[in-house]
Order: C-alpha cells, then sequence, then structure tokens
C-alpha cells in the first residue's frame, strides 16, 4: 500500500521544498498538499507533477487560522484515508515584521553577530491580530490549529505495529524567554512567532510523551529516541548545508502543562464552535 504523506503549508517556500525532497526519495508515495488557498495549491501540484510526472498528488483545503475550516478538513482527510503515515506540520506566518534597529546595530559590532543572523533572535518584532475563533493568529496558525488538527485524525495516526511520524517546522528563533505559560497565545509581547515556535517544540515533547504511552511512537527522528532533540538545518561561513541536533531548552513540566491548557482550550473553542454552527442552522 502507497505511505500517505500530509503536508501543510505545501504550496511555497520550506512546505514546497519539502515535498520536492520527498518525491525525490520516494516517487511512489501519496503526498496531499494541505494549504488554505486552492489556487496556490494547485499551481505547487503542477510544478511538481512537471518534476514527477507520475507522482499521486492530492490536494487538501486547510485553513489553520480558522477552527471550522480545521474541522472540515479533518472529516475530509478521514474520509479520504485510511491512516496517514508522516504529516509534516509546517505551515506557518509571521505577520507585519519590523527589524528592531537598535537590537541590530548593537548585535552588528556584538560576538553575537553570527548567532543573532543565523537565529534573527531578539531581532524582530510582529504585529499580531485575532482570527474568529477569538485567539491570536500566530498561534492559532503555527500550533493551536495543527494541534486541533492531530488530535481530529488520531485514529489515522495511532497504528501500534505501524507507528505514524510527525515533523513539525520549529525554528532557531524558539525562545524560551519569549514564551510565558501563563500568556500562551502572547497577547501582551510583540514577539509573537518566537513565543509560537517555543510553543511548538513544548508540545512536540508532550505530543511524544503521550502518545509514546499510548504505544505510538511519534518520534521527532525515528533512529533517536531523545524527544529533546531538535534538528536545525545551518548554513556554514563556506556555504554548506548541514543538520545540527540541538537541546530543547525547557522542562518537561512545563510541556505537561501547556498541553493539559491546550486540551481545555480546545474543548471550550470546540463548543463555541458547534454552538455558533447550531445558531445559523
Ligand atoms: N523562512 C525561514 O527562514 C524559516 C521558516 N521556518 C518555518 O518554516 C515554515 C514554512 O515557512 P516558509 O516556507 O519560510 O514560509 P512561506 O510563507 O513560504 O510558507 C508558509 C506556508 O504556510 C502556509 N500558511 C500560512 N498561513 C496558513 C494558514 N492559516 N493555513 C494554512 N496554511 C497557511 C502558506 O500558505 P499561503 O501561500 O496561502 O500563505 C505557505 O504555504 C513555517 O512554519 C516557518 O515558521 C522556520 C525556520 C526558518
Ligand atoms: C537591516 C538589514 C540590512 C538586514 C536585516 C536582516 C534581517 C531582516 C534578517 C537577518 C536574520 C534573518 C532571520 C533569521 C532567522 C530566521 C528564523 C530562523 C525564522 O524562523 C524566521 C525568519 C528569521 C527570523 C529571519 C528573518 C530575517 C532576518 C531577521
Amino acid at each position: 500500500m502507497k505511505k500517505v504523506v500530509l503536508v501543510t503549508g505545501a504550496n511555497s517556500g520550506i512546505g514546497l521544498a519539502l515535498c520536492e525532497r520527498l518525491l525525490e526519495e520516494d516517487d511512489q508515495i501519496h503526498l496531499c498538499l494541505a494549504c488554505r488557498n486552492m489556487q496556490r495549491a494547485e499551481t505547487a501540484r503542477i510544478s511538481l507533477l512537471s518534476l514527477h510526472p507520475a507522482a499521486d498528488i492530492g490536494i487538501l483545503q486547510v485553513n489553520l487560522g480558522s477552527l471550522k475550516s480545521v474541522c472540515q478538513a479533518a472529516m475530509e482527510v478521514k474520509r479520504r484515508y485510511r491512516r496517514i503515515d508522516f504529516l509534516y506540520l509546517n505551515a506557518g506566518i509571521m505577520p507585519n515584521p519590523c527589524i528592531n534597529l537598535k537590537v541590530f546595530f548593537s548585535g552588528l559590532f556584538s560576538r553575537k553577530v553570527v548567532h543573532m543572523f543565523a537565529t534573527g533572535e531578539g531581532l524582530l518584532t510582529q504585529k499580531d491580530q485575532v482570527t474568529k475563533d477569538g485567539l491570536q493568529e500566530v498561534f492559532e496558525t503555527n500550533v493551536f490549529g495543527h494541534f486541533v488538527l492531530i488530535r481530529a485524525i488520531e485514529p489515522l495516526l495511532c497504528h501500534i505495529d505501524n507507528p505514524s511520524q510527525l515533523i513539525w517546522t520549529s525554528s532557531s528563533n524558539a525562545r524560551k524567554s519569549a514564551f510565558s505559560l501563563l500568556d500562551y497565545q502572547h497577547t501582551q509581547g510583540q514577539e509573537s512567532y518566537s513565543s509560537s515556535k517555543y510553543a511548538t517544540d513544548l508540545l512536540s515533547v508532550a505530543l511524544n510523551r503521550h502518545f509514546n504511552k499510548q504505544l505510538w511512537l511519534f518520534r521527532q527522528k525515528p533512529e533517536l529516541l531523545d524527544p529533546l532533540q531538535k534538528y536545525c538545518s545551518c548554513t556554514s561561513g563556506l556555504g554548506n548545508n548541514y543538520v545540527e541536533p540541538r537541546k530543547i531548552n525547557l522542562e518537561e513540566e512545563s510541556s505537561e502543562l501547556f498541553y493539559q491548557k491546550l486540551l481545555e482550550l480546545e474543548k471550550q473553542t470546540l463548543k463555541k464552535l458547534s454552538e455558533s454552527e447550531e445558531a445559523y442552522t
């Protein structure tokens, strides 16, 4: 049977490059491009087919910044597939970025200059907004929409004999100090992107713990058991690309607390959504 691979945010950037690479590695997979804009998804599909004419590529509409769309997409996934082998949680936004010139110039003449350009740490601020679901957009798109999607398609991921793999696109911009469990949507600060990427790191650790407990082997890298490792794609001064494992800076207790908070938020927001749907019917 063909392996089913679903990639969110597959129509551009890293998502599209990832799809090209996946098809290069194995053109016998069924690749599902999960995108919010169907026209852009179709363009991506055509460009992938021009490189791999025999590839089996489907499209799924999903806007991760809308719970209604995520629930509809999850229903469609369950209708189409019996299992998902690889789920790439890649879609992400950094809206209205602004450069903090003070940080930029002081960083430029300090020993931290390489680190600053590699991670963008403290360099960018963003202006976030609230979605129709009443959530911060960066948090909902980068973290919560994906969380709800995973939970809604759990039955397709949970196969004891043949486990699925979830892979998050995090970032070296993920920073513990930008994240707070008391304000995990980052309503107060101006580094919602950094906060959301730290949140995905926390969540990946919690998911790993919960799913592994139930014998679902969700791992960040199958050949390694350490869920606290994340794999950073780097470029050397000479322009060579390489991958480097780095320890995620977190306490497992915080990841569990965050997971519980997301479960609670999921309950509340899905209830609100179904009530508003009922009001319309
Ligand atoms: N670029 C970088 O330097 C780095 C990026 N990353 C991460 O990599 C991932 C991909 O980013 P990158 O390729 O750079 O960015 P792009 O903007 O090129 O791609 C982002 C993708 O996510 C999709 N997307 C955005 N919002 C939504 C939404 N609400 N619902 C569904 N899909 C959505 C976009 O769709 P659409 O075309 O419709 O907007 C697009 O396909 C992100 O998670 C980002 O945070 C991590 C480290 C570095
Ligand atoms: C003032 C200009 C002359 C130069 C400004 C450069 C900046 C716009 C960029 C320098 C470093 C860039 C970034 C670094 C890390 C990325 C991170 C890993 C990510 O996930 C998203 C994008 C980055 C923050 C990226 C953004 C542009 C820079 C800050």
